[in-house]
């Protein structure tokens, strides 16, 4: 069985929520999101460790959540850093021995399936590196400082990409290891490992993985988790 382990990073401020704490405890349904989050990780067979990554001043809630809700694959809880990118590097140091491939989570994208993280695993497994995404829906322009359009990029070719994005962990560190050299800062790893000239996949995830970023985001995330525990539709 091949050895997988994935950092999920919740150390950010969650400014653009603007809630009095960060976004990954509000509560949904009674339970931090990132309890939501963390949970699916728990379920998923082919997960074998969890490192979370939090702020300094919510290492000691984190760790109360992993007793209270028996979250047993979790191997370390770690303070993170200024931007996203330094929170998952300190997370990549903390990961056991023998792990072959990590994926990297938000905290705050608690509607990931179980059957999407396999698939991105096992491509990454396969080709080094995958991420999900789907297509983008919108068309997309690009648009200069003064608000004219620039130009039209042909749709086809767009995806938003999520998390989980999974790499095999030697490749993933390379990858962090240049982007520290260069003074180089990515809003994601992918960013990072494609600056390698190493080739990173797509796996078509699900347009309900949804990050948690703004207070509208609260309302439709209370409604797709009502949908998932009634086990209505098939996530789109
Ligand atoms: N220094 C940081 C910044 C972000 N994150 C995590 O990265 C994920 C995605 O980031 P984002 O949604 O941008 O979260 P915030 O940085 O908290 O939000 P904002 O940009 O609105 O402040 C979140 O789970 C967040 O906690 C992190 O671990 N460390
Ligand atoms: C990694 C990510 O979730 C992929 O969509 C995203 O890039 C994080 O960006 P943010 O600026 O931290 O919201």
């Amino acid at each position: 069985m091949s050895r997988n382990g994935v950092v999920v990073v919740a150390a950010g401020k969650g400014s653009r929520m603007g809630a009095p704490e960060s976004k990954q405890y509000l509560q949904l349904q009674g339970k931090p999101i990132l309890v939501h989050t963390l949970e699916i990780f728990e379920r998923t067979p082919e997960i074998e460790a969890v490192v979370l990554v939090t702020g300094s001043e919510d290492i000691g809630r984190c760790i109360t959540y992993v007793e209270k809700y028996g979250l047993t694959k979790v191997v370390a809880v770690a303070s993170g850093g200024e931007e996203r990118q330094h929170s998952v590097r300190i997370g990549l140091e903390r990961l056991p021995e023998g792990i072959e491939v990590v994926a990297v989570h938000d905290g705050v994208r608690p509607f990931v399936t179980e059957a999407k993280i396999a698939e991105c695993l096992h491509k990454a497994h396969e080709a080094g590196g995958a991420v999900l995404a789907v297509p983008v829906k919108d068309t997309i322009k690009v648009v200069d400082d003064s608000g004219r359009i620039d130009s039209t990029p042909d749709r086809k070719s767009l995806w938003a990409v999520q998390t989980p994005q999974a790499f095999r962990l030697g490749l993933l560190r390379q990858a962090h290891e240049l982007a520290v050299r260069d003074g180089f800062i990515g809003t994601d790893d992918a960013m990072l490992v494609e600056r390698t000239g190493h080739s990173v996949y797509i796996v078509e995830g699900d347009y309900t993985n949804i990050k948690i970023t703004t207070p509208d985001d609260m309302l439709l995330a209370q409604r797709l988790l009502e949908r998932t525990q009634m086990g209505e539709d098939e996530p789109s």
